[in-house]
Parts: structure tokens; sequence; C-alpha cells
């Protein structure tokens, strides 16, 4: 069964957890979005996982270089997953990989920027990745013509292990489901939700159904 992700693009930790706390129910993983990282640190990360030891918590860094270095610090602070930008080099994944594996965590590669997603997430699966993040970005989602369509025929014929973030939401996650993702990410469909813990909920029975 897909999991359900929470990517929390707000700037205070304080606000993170507040929304964590009201969708906790229904989420599977916990993900401190790279802005939130920006403003918080690795203290903000540690924060949440103090909050909730029982969830898995996600890493936003995208992560371009020094990819061991990075990942010791992410899981240092109690993140489960980091994010490594699949555009960077092999080396940085590889490196990345090492110190999941020396930590028992895992290890995503965003797909941002890269021209040929499904070739990438074949290669980073087998550089040791957990799954790749099929993603298209606040910025990508903005510009004119974008659907969220050709993330979900690129996981259909991935053949790896892949999430889908870029506009998931209560119209979309059927096809999501579908096209057969580990794990599905939704972040303005929740946080931006005038009920956030409703959304959750809805969003959870539809991947669950
Ligand atoms: O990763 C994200 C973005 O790069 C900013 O951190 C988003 O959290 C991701 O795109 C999911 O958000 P929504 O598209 O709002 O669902």
């Amino acid at each position: 069964m897909a999991k359900l992700q929470v990517a929390i693009d707000l700037l205070k930790i304080e606000d993170a957890i507040a929304l964590a706390t009201k969708v906790a129910p229904y989420i599977d993983i916990i993900e401190l979005g790279t802005p939130l990282i920006k403003s918080e640190g690795l203290a903000g990360i540690r924060k949440m996982k103090d909050a909730f030891p029982d969830k898995l918590v996600f890493a936003d860094f995208k992560t371009a270089d020094a990819g061991e270095l990075e990942a010791d610090m992410a899981f240092g602070a109690g993140a489960d997953y980091i994010t490594i930008l699949g555009a960077t080099g092999d080396s940085t994944i590889a490196g990345a990989v090492k110190s999941a594996k020396a930590h028992g965590k895992g290890v995503v590669v965003d797909t941002i920027g890269v021209k040929d997603r499904v070739k990438r997430a074949q290669e980073a699966i087998a550089l040791g990745a957990e799954f790749v993040e099929l993603h298209a970005g606040l910025d990508e989602q903005a510009e004119e013509g974008y659907s969220i369509q050709v993330l979900i025929d690129e996981a259909a014929r991935a053949g790896v292990s892949v999430s889908i973030a870029g506009g998931v939401n209560l119209s979309s996650i059927k096809a999501v489901k579908e096209s057969g993702v580990v794990v599905a990410v939704a972040g303005a469909a929740i946080y931006g939700a005038e009920d956030p813990a409703q959304a959750a909920k809805d969003l959870k029975e539809l991947l669950d159904a």
C-alpha cells in the first residue's frame, strides 16, 4: 500500500509541528520542506522527530554536493530520509547512500531539473536510493501548461520504486496511486487546506481505497 507524505512548506517549526499534530493520524511520512530546513536548520529536524518519534521524518535537503556529509548531518539530527538531487553526479548519490547504510536510513533522489526522469530514476535506484521522487517543484507547477499527468505516466513506466510530488491533491491522487507509486506526496493540498486534518484524511482514504 502506498504511503502518504505531507510536505510542509511553512517557515516556522512551531507552525510545522502544529500542522503535523493535526494530520498525523492520516500521514506516514512528515516532510520538512526545503524552505523550512533553510529557515530552521538541523534543530528543526530534531524538534520534529522528537515530537513524532513514530513517524518517518523526511528532510528535503535537495543536496547537490557533499552527499555523505550532508546525509550524516540530516540523519544525525533525526531524519529518516534525505533528498539528493538527481541532477547531480553519481558520486554525490553514492556518498549519501553510504551514510544511509551506516545509519540504517534512506536516500530519496529528487528529479527536479532532470530531463529524462525515468532513466535517472533507474540509475539512482541502481546506486542504492530507496526510492526516487518524480517531482515538479513549485516553480515548475506555476509554469503555463503544467500537468501532473506527465509524472503519473512516468511513474507507470519507471519500473522502480518512485514517489510523485508536484500537485498531488484530491483530484489527482487516485491516478497517482494507480501509477504504482510507493509514496504520494501532498503539500499545498494539505497545509493550504481550510481543514488540513480533513484534507489529509480524505487523501489517505483515496490512497487506501
Ligand atoms: O518539494 C517541494 C518544493 O520543492 C518546495 O520544497 C514541495 O514540497 C513539493 O513539490 C510538494 O508540494 P505540493 O506541490 O504543494 O504538493
